[in-house]
């Protein structure tokens, strides 16, 4: 590089810097208007996400930049950053509470992680939540009395007899209701030993999310659903959508949803680690969507084995679906293995067919969490 480069290099360079400080400066007025927002939103009660208002400020803001030469993608990316952050910030001031006469909520298993999620959510919304967990038991009854819900959030192996053993004397108007990740059994265990309300949760997320905005809870009904609509609007206070499913609807879902896919991560990884690839190796040729699906794949071996295989092993019906995965795996390697090229394309088509609208939907989702994958990447 000549001097006069360097020289012109560095002049533009501190411009830039100026212009990077400018928008440091902006973002810190945003997140303070933000933070205003957020306290005029706990006063009236409303919810952090506001789809409405997003898509109304994207399209206008998406507008402006192409009439000045700016990519809308560009602005539209960086809107949907700082709205994330702004989701985060709203927490600090708190939620409205719905149900204000409730009286105590507890948590049984308030030490898992999950458990700790919910745990704080209620307290930031105003209530007084108390954490049950393994050692506390003696004082069980004195927990109970005077609850107005009593939430369960324990490993799903020991869910339904928990319930049995332990939940038979609550009181009566109280709302007995689980996070349990399947739905038909839990629900019935409740049912039984409990004569007043019956609610079951199964959070789509883990624990480790910043913000309930925009995550998804599912609901399946058990009893007196009028009382404890509060606690739906609450969860709808705290950003997530509610979806309400029949338990036995659920449940096969899951089977696909977490099962199989959770139990084809762990083959991936064990055939990885059996293979004895290098990958340190493997990650110098890595593409963004092989970064993206080793992400994805070593995620699962950082969490806690116990929570995997409680999945997995939750409902019998998942090996049957999962068996029929490797009966489709092992057609599809015939194919490859005989060199019939035309009939993986024929099938390739069917499936894309199939997929419909779906397809391009999705190549267009994943182009951006590519770009993002590239975008990390430091060198
Ligand atoms: O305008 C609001 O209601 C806000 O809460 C602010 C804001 C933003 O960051 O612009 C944040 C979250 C909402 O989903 C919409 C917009």
């Amino acid at each position: 590089m000549t001097e006069k480069t360097t020289e012109e290099l560095e002049q533009l360079r501190d411009l830039i810097d100026g212009v990077d400080q400018q928008l440091l400066h902006l973002l810190r007025k945003r997140l303070d208007l933000v933070a205003q927002v957020g306290a005029v939103k706990h006063g009236a009660g409303l919810p952090i996400y506001a789809p409405e208002r997003e898509a109304a400020m994207l399209a206008k803001r998406r507008e402006e930049a192409e009439a000045i030469g700016i990519q809308p993608q560009l602005i539209e990316d960086v809107l949907r950053r700082l709205m994330r952050e702004s989701y985060l910030n709203e927490k600090d001031v708190g939620f409205k509470q719905v149900r204000e006469d409730l009286g105590k909520v507890v948590i049984v298993g308030g030490d898992g992680q999950l458990g700790r999620l919910f745990g704080q959510m209620l307290a930031l919304s105003g209530y007084q939540v108390v954490s049950l967990d393994k050692d506390d038991w003696q004082q069980a009854d004195a927990m109970f009395d005077g609850a107005g819900l009593v939430l369960v959030t324990v490993p799903i192996g020991i869910t339904c007899e928990l319930i049995r053993e332990k939940l038979s004397n609550l009181p009566n108007d109280c709302i007995l209701a689980d996070l349990t990740s399947i739905k038909s059994a839990p629900i019935e265990a409740m049912m039984e030993v409990h004569s007043g309300p019956v609610v079951g949760l199964h959070p789509m997320f883990g624990p480790d999310v910043g913000s309930f905005a925009k995550q998804v809870v599912v609901v399946c009904h058990g009893r007196d659903s009028d009382q404890y609509q509060w606690l739906l609007e609450q969860i709808k206070i705290w950003g997530a959508r509610i979806v309400e499913a029949e338990a036995e609807r659920h449940d096969k879902a899951m089977q696909l949803v977490q099962a199989m896919r959770h139990f084809c991560t762990f083959v991936y990884g064990l055939n990885l680690c059996r293979e004895g690839v290098d990958m340190e190796n493997l990650l110098q040729f890595s593409s963004p969507i092989y970064r993206l699906e080793l992400a994805m794949v070593g995620r699962l071996f950082a969490q806690n084995p116990e929570l995997y295989a409680d999945i997995i092993f939750s409902q019998r019906e998942s090996f049957n679906v999962i068996s029929n995965y490797l009966g489709n795996f092992a057609d599809a390697l015939k194919v490859i293995e005989a060199e019939d090229r035309d009939t993986f394309i024929k099938q390739f088509n069917e499936v894309s067919q199939w997929f419909g609208e779906l397809a391009p939907q999705f190549r267009n989702e994943s182009r951006a969490m590519l770009q993002s994958v590239n975008d990390l990447k430091s060198h």
